[in-house]
């Protein structure tokens, strides 16, 4: 199991997070729900060593083993998008199996033929789409994904979320995701957390 136990946090005099616990199933799907501002990002942060709790102590696997999508796409603007992909992958894979990984993930994303383009030449969608595709191409047994569908139109939204997270399902994948369509969040988590005021 994966758990987090007693975990608080404040910013100066603001307590965001208050004895949170959660226990994952390694290859489950966590959904957090809550208003903005509540801290559910801080708490993917903790959760990924990213950022120090006050106090609790959390067993999440550390880095090499964890992948992210932040809430902005962070593409490197210098790098074209099959570029931004490669750089994520391990030198040890080798060079037909890095094409052959990228060139089914671009397929997924509904990407394929983008793989030249630059990050300024994307929408905010297609961007996005890319950065989950950046956090599925390692093999990390951990991903946290912060509202990782947003700046999608709903049916693509669906469609992209259902891709993504058969992906994870199929190698095991744990994913603890930041999202506030319920809709969503029901169809695609095993477990949703309604993170709130009292954390
Ligand atoms: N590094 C920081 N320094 C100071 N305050 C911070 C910092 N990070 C987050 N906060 C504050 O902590 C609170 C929780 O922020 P957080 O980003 O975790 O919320 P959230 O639930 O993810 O919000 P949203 O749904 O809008 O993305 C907010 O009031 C925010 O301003």
């Amino acid at each position: 199991m994966y758990e987090m136990r007693k975990i608080s946090k404040a910013f100066g005099d603001k307590r965001v997070i208050r004895d949170f616990d959660i226990a994952i199933t390694p290859g489950s799907h966590q959904a957090l729900l809550g208003p903005s501002g509540c801290g559910k990002t801080t708490l993917l942060k903790i959760a990924s060593g990213l950022t120090k709790a006050d106090s609790g102590m959390h067993t999440f696997p550390g880095k090499g083993s964890i992948s992210w999508v932040f809430q902005e796409s962070r593409l490197l603007p210098w790098l074209n998008v099959r570029e931004n992909l490669e750089y994520i992958l391990p030198q040890t894979l080798g060079r037909a199996d890095r094409t052959g990984l990228i060139d089914s993930l671009l397929e997924m994303m509904d990407l394929s033929g983008h793989g030249s383009h630059f990050p300024r030449e994307l929408s905010g969608g297609m961007a996005r789409r890319i950065a989950l595709a950046r956090a599925l191409a390692p093999e990390a047994e951990v991903i946290f994904l912060d509202e990782p569908f947003t700046g999608l139109n709903p049916e693509l939204r669906w469609k992209i979320a259902e891709k993504t997270f058969d992906y994870c399902r199929k190698r095991s994948k744990t994913v603890l995701w930041v999202t506030h369509d319920e809709g969503l969040a029901a169809d695609f988590s095993d477990d949703i957390h309604h993170f709130g005021l009292r954390h």
